[in-house]
């Protein structure tokens, strides 16, 4: 059910809200900037809160625009044109709160960042200056190598207690953003321990936008230690988190298609990541049979079974979890010694055991290389994928090989998931690999609710958007077709 929000300024400012914060509030909503500027003296006051609300100034100057017109015929010129200017107007306000140390992923006491307001009022114009600010802000954390995992912020009531905000402006050369690792887990000693409560250290699974109190860190370490149930629908651990779920299957098969297939036949691939166009369903293509494959992560084997029909050369499976390694070793998957067997020759096809980073050196090793590569762990944070991709694809990778990963970072908020677009993006370049992203539409029957239908029994409701980005990564100057 659609909840109504009030973007009165009545209601976004409380009255008890303290002096010093509601004037800061009232000049962004005024989109009052040079006196703004006089007032953002002390590091830290750009991400002010309304205690009550949650309010922030970026929030304030955003929702002051109040929605966009619609686009018609009859849009009344004089109307249009007073419109361009509160949103210029409130452009320079935010930007000059981006310079001035503001928060961009802070949210609200509705849970909303300041870009989500942005993309509910239509400011396409104003997301856009969040999601830079994002962006920026990631990289600047993958400098200080302090990337945890995107977070999508957490609720004004976890942040009450919010001491000191420091301006990264005192830390680093940058643009004068605020470093904040956008989507996900938990972060470290920054400004940032106060706004990014959310404890899911998983790329793959991402967060959901407010943890419940009791959240509580996924890491990798008490993952791997981790009792797992399976059911025919989901793979869960002790904690209740969803590691693998069968909704997942379309996704899986979209994966592998685009991997494999032979000719790109779809007109679906779009670059333009963070301004995604629909896309048609795509007519089947043929897949390419006797390629060597790589999959990290069995979970439930989903992927895997699309990838052992085309029949491969090679498929080497890489598991880390005992549980997950006690399954298939009890017959309840295809993938037991009779499959290791049915190789074409020894060790073609084999499910290496361990950790990703002790198994793929010893490949490495070995001289494995492999034209198709999908990864897709749990428990794992973001450094650990681009360390994945920087450091072992371009060794593990066929000139014209393709990459794939489960891309659910920072998928449980649009404006999260459109940063790490930008960001895996960014990173790919760094590494000579070209990212194309196909989008695919995620029917949202059953996943509408946390704790209801398919999340029933799953502690976080990991995904919540109606599209999703399938990265396609490549050699540059190589042909994804
Ligand atoms: C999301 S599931 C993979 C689901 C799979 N794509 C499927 O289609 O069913 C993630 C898997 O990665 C495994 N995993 C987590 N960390 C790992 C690591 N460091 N190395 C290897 N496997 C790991 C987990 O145990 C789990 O089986």
């Amino acid at each position: 059910m659609a909840i109504t929000i009030d973007d009165s300024m009545s209601a976004r400012i409380s009255p008890d809200c303290p002096d010093d914060t509601k004037q800061l509030l009232y000049h962004a909503w005024a989109h009052d900037t040079s006196d703004l500027k006089r007032l953002l003296d002390v590091p830290g006051k750009a991400s002010a809160r309304d205690p009550t609300t949650g309010e922030t100034p970026l929030h304030a100057a955003i929702r002051a625009c109040g929605p966009a017109p619609r686009q018609s015929d009859d849009t009344d010129a004089a109307d249009a044109e007073a419109d361009d200017s509160v949103t210029q107007e409130a452009a320079e306000t935010v930007h000059e709160l981006f310079l001035s140390g503001a928060i961009w992923n802070d949210v609200d006491s509705n849970d909303e960042t300041p870009g989500c307001v942005a993309w509910r009022l239509g400011r396409k114009d104003l997301y856009r200056l969040c999601l830079e600010a994002g962006v920026r802000a990631e990289l600047l954390f993958g400098l200080f190598d302090g990337y945890e995992e995107l977070s999508s912020g957490s609720s004004a009531e976890e942040n009450e207690d919010d001491v000191e905000i420091i301006n990264v402006e005192d830390a680093a050369p940058a643009e004068g953003e605020n470093g904040v690792a956008v989507g996900g887990k938990e972060e470290g000693e920054t400004e940032h321990d106060n706004n990014n409560n959310n404890n899911n250290n998983n790329p793959n699974k991402a967060p959901a936008a407010t943890p419940p109190a009791e959240t509580q860190d996924v890491n990798s370490e008490q993952y791997l230690a981790s009792h797992l149930t399976y059911d025919p629908t989901k793979l869960v651990d002790d904690q209740g988190n969803g590691v693998m779920m069968v909704w997942e299957t379309s996704i899986m098969r979209r994966s592998v298609d685009t991997l494999l297939r032979k000719t790109s036949s779809s007109p679906e691939i779009n670059s333009a990541a963070a301004t995604p166009t629909p896309t048609p369903t795509p007519t089947p293509t043929p897949l390419a049979e006797g390629k060597r494959i790589l999959n990290i992560g069995f979970g439930m084997g989903i992927v895997d079974r699309m990838f052992a029909a085309t029949t491969p050369a090679r498929h080497h499976i890489i598991e880390a979890h005992p549980a997950v390694l006690a399954h298939i070793d009890a017959g309840n998957t295809a993938f037991g010694p009779a499959w290791e067997a049915s190789g074409p020759e020894d060790g073609a096809y084999k499910v290496h055991r361990g950790r990703w980073q002790d198994v793929v050196p010893r490949l490495l090793q070995a001289g494995e290389l492999y034209d198709a590569i999908y990864f897709d762990t749990f428990g794992e944070d973001y450094a650990q994928l681009k360390l994945f991709f920087s450091d072992y694809v371009p060794a593990l990778l066929d000139h014209d090989g393709r990459f794939g990963f489960f891309n659910g970072l920072g998928a449980d908020r649009r404006i999260c998931y459109d940063v790490y677009t930008k960001v895996v993006e960014m990173h790919m370049v760094d590494v000579g690999l070209d990212v194309e992203w196909e989008e695919i539409h995620v029917d949202l029957q059953g996943l509408e609710e946390a704790g209801k239908g398919e999340w029933e029994g799953v502690r976080r409701r990991y995904w919540t958007l109606d599209k999703y980005r399938l990265p396609i990564c490549t050699f540059m100057g190589g042909d994804i077709c």
